[in-house]
Parts: C-alpha cells; sequence; structure tokens
C-alpha cells in the first residue's frame, strides 16, 4: 500500500480464492475476503472520504472524497499529503492514538481548520493480529448532512467552552496581577460569614445597615468571631466598594513605626538609604475603607493625632509640613473593652465617641452554637481542598460535643481543631474520643457531654459591659431560644411537655422555634 491506486485495485479477495457459481467464492476464507472488500468499497463510495495510515502514521492512500477535502485542509496537492505524518497534515487527529492502542474510535467528531466532521478510526490487523495501520473515514461532512443541527450544536458548545476557557484564563491572570501590584479588594462578602442562628443574622443585619452609610464602623467581639471577615464584607457591600479596602493590624507593628504607616512619610524625611516618600495607610485607602484591627492597642500619642485627622480629614505625612486631604471610610475593631480602657485613662474619650458611631457586637462563638454544624460544613470543606483530603464527616455525638465548648479562640480555634482531628484521624470520621483528645492538647479543659458549660472565660468579660448595649430585641431573642432549647432538652424533645413547662400553648411554641430557627 503505497499510493492511491493501489488500493482501489487492492483485490483484498487475493490468495486464490475459489468463485463459486455467480462470482460467489465457496471458502470461508473467500467469503470474508469478499465481505471485507466490500464493506471497504461501501464505505469508499458512502462516505466523505477516506485515507489509510501506515503503523508509523505515515499516510498511504486516500480516495476521491477525500481528495476533495484537500484544499480545506489547506493542502494543495494529493502529493502534498501522500507520504507525510497524518498529523501534519490534519489538525487535531486522533488517528496516533488508534496506531498505538489499536483501539477503533467508532464515531467521533474530529474539528480543524476545514470544519467539524464526523469520523470514524478503525485499525488494520495482520493475520497475526498486530496493527499495521489505520483507516479513517470522514463519515459525514458539515453542510449536507442530516445531522448538521447535532453538530451545529457541537459547534456552539464547543465555542462556548472556548469563550469560557478563554475568560477563565483572562480572570486567572487579572487576578495573579491585582495580587502581583498588591491591589486592595474586599476578600470575603456576606455570605462568607456563615450562619443562621439569631445572633448570627441579627450581626448581619447590623453590618448590612451599616455598609449603606459612611459613618465610622466599630466592630466588638472576642478574638476570631469574624471582625476582619465582617469589614471586608461592609466594605464590599458599601458605595466604595470599587475603592482600595486598605487594612492595619496595629497590634501588629511596633508603636515606633505606627506614625509613618498611618500617614505616610515625606521625601528625605530620613536620612540614609530610605529618603524616598512612602504613602501611609491613609493615602493608600483613598476613596476606599481603612479597617484598623486592635485599635484598643493604639498608644496614647498616636491616638491624638488619629482624632485630629479624622476631625479635619487631613494628614501630615511625617517630615512634611503639607497637609493631605484624604477622603476614607473608616472601620475599626478591638476585641479589648474600650469603655473600661476609657474608663481608666487607657483610651481617649474623644476618640471612643468618634469611632463609636455604628457600633456592632459580634457574638462569641459559645452564643451561637446552632451554627457550628454549619461552620464545620464549610470549614472542613475548605480544609478538604486546601489539604487535599476527604471532607471531615462528624456526627450527631461529636457535632453536639463541639457545641457545647467555650471556644475562646472562636472560629479560628474551630478551624484549628478540625484541622488536627482530619490531620490525626484514619479516616474522614472524626470520633468524639479523638475530638476530646486535640481539645485537650489545645490546653483547653474540654467540656465533656452532658457536663454545663464550664464558667464563663476571662475573655468573656473583657466584652460583659458592651453585651447589654444591644438592641434589646436580640438580647430577648437569644434568652427565649436559650430557655426553649433548655426545655426540649430537659423534657426529651417533647414539644407538649416543653411548651407546659414554659407556660405558652404548643402553636405558640412551634410558632417561636420557626421564627428562631430552633430544630
Ligand atoms: N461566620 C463565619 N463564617 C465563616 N468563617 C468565619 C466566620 N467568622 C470568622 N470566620 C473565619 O475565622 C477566622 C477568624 O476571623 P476574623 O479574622 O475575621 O476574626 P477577628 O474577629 O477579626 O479576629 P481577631 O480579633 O483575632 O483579629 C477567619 O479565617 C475567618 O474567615
Amino acid at each position: 500500500m503505497t499510493a492511491r491506486n493501489d488500493m482501489t485495485e487492492s483485490p483484498a479477495l487475493a490468495g486464490g480464492a475459489k468463485i463459486l457459481g455467480k462470482g460467489l467464492p465457496a471458502d470461508p476464507e473467500g467469503i470474508y475476503a469478499l465481505a471485507a472488500r466490500s464493506m471497504f468499497q461501501l464505505f469508499s463510495s458512502m462516505s466523505q472520504g477516506m485515507f489509510l495510515a501506515d503503523k508509523t502514521g505515515r499516510i498511504v492512500w486516500l480516495n476521491e472524497g477525500y481528495e476533495l477535502l484537500l484544499p480545506r485542509l489547506g493542502v494543495a496537492s494529493v502529493h502534498d499529503f501522500l507520504g507525510h505524518m497524518v498529523e501534519d497534515v490534519i489538525p487535531n487527529t486522533q488517528m496516533r492514538r488508534v496506531l498505538e492502542t489499536g483501539q477503533p474510535v467508532l464515531i467521533d467528531l474530529l474539528t480543524n481548520r476545514a470544519g467539524t466532521f464526523v469520523v470514524s478510526r478503525l485499525p488494520l490487523r495482520d493475520d497475526e493480529g498486530s496493527v499495521i495501520g489505520a483507516i479513517g473515514i470522514v463519515l459525514f461532512d458539515q453542510p449536507e448532512t442530516t445531522l448538521q443541527p447535532l453538530i451545529s450544536k457541537f459547534a456552539l458548545l464547543q465555542r462556548d467552552l472556548d469563550e469560557a476557557k478563554r475568560e477563565l484564563l483572562a480572570q486567572r491572570s487579572r487576578s495573579l496581577r491585582a495580587m502581583a501590584s498588591g491591589e486592595r479588594r474586599a476578600k470575603y462578602s456576606f455570605a462568607s460569614f456563615v450562619g443562621s442562628s439569631p445572633a448570627a443574622v441579627e450581626v448581619k443585619r447590623q453590618a448590612r445597615r451599616a455598609a449603606q452609610s459612611l459613618s465610622p464602623v466599630l466592630l466588638l467581639g472576642e478574638t476570631g468571631t469574624g471582625k476582619e471577615l465582617l469589614a471586608h464584607a461592609i466594605h464590599g457591600a458599601s458605595a466604595r466598594a470599587c475603592g482600595p479596602f486598605v487594612s492595619v493590624n496595629i497590634a501588629a507593628i511596633p508603636d515606633t513605626l505606627l506614625e509613618a504607616e498611618f500617614f505616610g512619610v515625606a521625601p528625605g524625611a530620613y536620612t540614609g538609604a530610605d529618603r524616598k516618600s512612602r504613602d501611609g495607610k491613609f493615602r493608600l485607602a483613598d476613596g476606599g475603607t481603612l479597617f484598623l484591627d486592635e485599635i484598643g492597642d493604639m498608644p496614647l500619642s498616636l491616638q491624638a493625632k488619629l482624632l485630629r485627622a479624622l476631625q479635619e480629614g487631613e494628614i501630615e505625612p511625617l517630615g512634611s509640613n503639607q497637609l493631605v486631604r484624604f477622603d476614607v471610610r473608616l472601620v475599626a475593631a478591638t476585641s479589648r473593652d474600650l469603655p473600661r480602657m476609657v474608663r481608666e485613662g487607657q483610651f481617649r474619650e474623644d476618640l471612643f465617641y468618634r469611632l463609636h458611631v455604628l457600633p456592632i457586637r459580634v457574638p462569641p462563638l459559645r452564643e451561637r452554637a446552632a451554627d457550628i454544624a454549619a461552620l464545620v460544613e464549610v470549614l472542613g470543606e475548605e480544609l478538604a481542598l486546601r489539604n487535599d483530603m476527604p471532607v471531615p464527616e462528624l456526627d450527631a455525638a461529636a457535632l453536639q460535643l463541639l457545641a457545647v465548648q467555650n471556644w475562646p479562640g472562636n472560629i479560628r480555634e474551630l478551624r484549628n481543631v478540625l484541622e488536627q482531628v482530619t490531620m490525626l484521624g484514619d479516616d474522614a470520621r472524626i470520633t468524639t474520643s479523638l475530638l476530646l483528645q486535640v481539645l485537650q492538647s489545645a490546653g483547653v479543659k474540654p467540656v465533656q457531654l452532658g457536663e454545663a458549660p464550664a464558667a464563663q472565660a476571662p475573655a468573656d468579660a473583657v466584652v460583659a459591659d458592651s453585651t447589654l448595649l444591644r438592641p434589646l430585641a436580640q438580647q430577648v431573642a437569644e434568652l427565649e431560644a436559650r430557655a426553649i432549647r433548655a426545655s426540649l432538652a430537659a423534657h426529651g424533645g417533647n414539644k407538649l411537655a416543653t411548651a407546659k413547662a414554659l407556660a405558652i400553648s404548643r402553636a405558640t411554641l412551634y410558632d417561636r422555634m420557626a421564627v428562631l430557627q430552633i430544630r
């Protein structure tokens, strides 16, 4: 098989087959060979085109139908096709795979510069069964066939897929560029704040309302409760979402560097190496939101300067005698008891009132134990994705055990515990004994199931004052939910007994449970 004509002549019925009657061979091999030839000719005449490749992938034969397709493939003549490697002349062909595996591809779609075709690829084998080449058949060409609607649909899907891939690539390179250039955007939205307990719903409601305002927001709550997450979400839902979100953790910066960090440095302010000017966070946050985390850790000297900047709307970079105007929305957060710090003279009262315009208390995890299951699910999925591990599975007892802990480190601590149990566990199922072991090794005395929750941690006392400075409706809802849960537990879930003990009707109990999302 070396040329086109070889095959048209090629008598598959070689080897001296006997002919019976009207040309029908008498022996089975003869019939088989005749059938093979007939099939070959049938496909050759019915299909849009056919070619043969030898076992190296070189094209050794093509029929007239295929010859007509050559110009669309950008091949000028038969001589530029024959003798060439199949992938050199038929873009995107999968013929090599057929030659290598010996597996036929009965039907496939091939798209290249000539269009989209329905194709078949069949291996050719010798008597020993070794692959000696392959046959490529174009069953349907695009325009004239009845398969056209199907192919158009495929072409559309392919186009959509290509577009989606391009968009994904563009998005990826945009975000890589943004990361490289230190672009500042909100990382979290309100949807990232997991939880549907009354306390979580209320804090999100307050934060959403704060997002609509331009006044300063003060987020109060223990460590790891999601203050920073909410600060991002408030920025992202505000009119300034397109502006920068700049975050400063005051506790993490040495006092001596804070002023430069806040207000920037004028050129030549320092002698020596660092003679260049440097923008401060106020400048960087211009047009957006400045998040001052751990504001309670700000030294008194800087508090005075911050207050002046907020009052005047101007800052004075270090080493400069020029005032620079800024347009920044302030969100501050602290886990410290600011009113007490004011009373003790550690925090300026005037600054406190300047910041305390929209205070939002972020509840600790132990006040929203109903959110534990949802948090475990989300945090578990994140962990599994990050560490390429199965998602941790916690049964009701394990969830219950988590729900009764005190969680001084709140959601951050919950995540750490989950991470440790998934690392230590043999499989994805998390047992209560493993959980207890991890809780113990974290240095906190775990609360056992059935045990009354431990006395409130000292960290709680820090925010005790502000727990009462919240909307009454929120506090009443929390108390109500606690009473209903306790009564349900005491009566083994019996609604009638629970309602009786609480001196309310069963209908009211169902109603309150629905409103307070108690299951
Ligand atoms: N409601 C929540 N849903 C999901 N993840 C949360 C939630 N709250 C907090 N987290 C996660 O817990 C971790 C701690 O949250 P965040 O840093 O916002 O807390 P914080 O109150 O600012 O803590 P700190 O006072 O120590 O700075 C983060 O990884 C955050 O994504």
